[in-house]
């Protein structure tokens, strides 16, 4: 194939990389790491520019290759940029500097004067150890959701760095291959090729990751209240049927504790519908240190959340409950300067054999709920304890 040709394309390849990621940054301002794969795109096609132009016209060499060069380091380096920045890390850009720095520097030595198969061994550390920064932080990535999206880039930047350090050692140690700059043998044009293969695919593959994020984010938001940072209601609808599958199969326990928050109202009318928002944020958050890390909490109305107990009878949840209660009692919130005691009364009632939804004891723990607040408000009550059913009550 001719070199001119797969340079030209190779040059296309770069715009698309770039003018994708860009677009896609300008549809969603919030994924900042599309700006470094943006640019990855830029920099491959200025170093396809510069080696066109090094076509026609003789430019000097530390402008092509030595600038080009730079260039296509600096495309390669961006995306791992752009992997750092998407990861939560910082991009280095210090890291980039230095590594241009030296691969200019390099191109001022004998051995980059060399044939062009000596600066294919000269580039070939540089290039490879990028790619596997961008293989070993994708690897080690936990979250389940994401990982599949990370996986095909990750093959990518691995089977990149596989041709490019195999092509090294044959060129190091086989037989001397005459390349020549821009030449069309099958070296120059297995590499372009590759390099049209590496820029195609990373461009889909960095999308993919972006849409997969934002996928994720946006099912997050819509399973999350906003104000406290809890489960919503429509999270409750799944998780609640879950556990309850859960406990019909294996007959452990699935308790539901609600809670409302006392006089809520009267904080509205005093200080204002603001104060009334960081009361629900001051409860979430004291509650939340009275709960263990795995008990599911929703806000399932205003001033109403629910928490979601597996494993614990009723015994274990009152304590739950009553730790959480004095918590809450014991931590004024600081409003206008004022120390505000606020309270909060709950309910707790258990799944039980002859169920047949899990809301008919999310309706129980409701109905605790309200004996409690009938009962004086700051206290708990356990439906079939405090309250009983309406069968018991009759004999009671
Ligand atoms: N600031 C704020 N207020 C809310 C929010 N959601 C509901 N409310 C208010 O919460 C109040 C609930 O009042 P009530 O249901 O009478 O309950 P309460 O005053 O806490 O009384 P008891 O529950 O009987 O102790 C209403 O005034 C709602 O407008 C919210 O997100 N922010």
């Amino acid at each position: 194939m001719d070199s001119f040709t797969l340079v030209i394309v190779s040059a296309l390849a770069s715009t698309i990389m770039a003018a994708t990621m860009y677009l896609l940054h300008r549809a969603s301002r919030r994924t900042p790491c599309l700006l470094d794969w943006s640019a990855a795109g830029l920099c491959f096609l200025a170093s396809n520019a510069l080696a066109l132009l090094a076509m026609h016209v003789q430019l000097p060499f530390l402008l092509a290759p030595g600038i080009a060069n730079v260039f296509y380091i600096g495309g390669h380096y961006m995306i791992l940029a752009g992997v750092r920045r998407h990861l939560g890390l910082r991009p280095r850009y210090d890291w980039l500097a230095v590594l241009a720095l030296m691969v200019l520097l390099l191109h001022v030595t004998g051995f980059a004067h060399g044939p062009v198969a000596s600066r294919l061994i000269m580039l070939t550390p540089f290039v490879a150890g990028i790619n596997a920064s961008v293989v070993w932080l994708l690897a080690r990535q936990q979250e389940r959701a994401m990982r599949d999206s990370y996986l095909p880039l990750l093959v990518v930047e691995a089977a990149f760095m596989t041709q490019m350090t195999l092509r090294a050692v044959f060129l190091a140690l086989g037989q001397p291959v005459q390349l020549t700059f821009l030449g069309s043998q099958i070296w120059q044009t297995g590499g372009s090729l590759a390099v049209l293969a590496f820029l195609s695919l990373a461009t889909m593959c960095c999308a993919l990751i972006v849409i997969r994020h934002q996928e994720l984010a946006l099912r997050s938001a819509s399973l999350t209240d906003s104000l406290t940072g809890w489960l919503n209601r429509r999270a409750l609808l799944d998780m609640a049927e879950r556990e309850f599958q859960r406990h019909r199969r294996s007959g452990d326990a699935l308790h539901f504790l609600t809670f409302d928050i006392d006089h809520f109202k009267a904080i509205n009318d005093q200080f204002g519908h603001a104060a009334g928002d960081a009361a629900i944020r001051h409860v979430t958050n004291v509650s939340a240190q009275a709960l263990r890390g795995y008990d599911a909490r929703f806000r399932i109305g205003g001033e109403e959340f629910a928490v979601l107990i597996t494993g614990d009878g009723n015994f274990q949840t009152r304590q739950i409950g009553e730790r959480l209660r004095l918590l809450i009692e014991s931590t004024p919130l600081l409003i206008d300067g004022q120390r505000l005691t606020l309270t909060v009364s709950l309910g707790v009632a258990g799944c039980q054999p002859d169920d047949l939804q899990w809301d008919e004891a999310l309706r129980r723990a409701d109905q605790a709920l309200y004996h409690a607040k009938r009962h004086g408000r700051n206290r708990l009550s356990v439906y079939g304890e405090d309250l009983l059913p309406p069968s018991l009550a009759r004999l009671a």
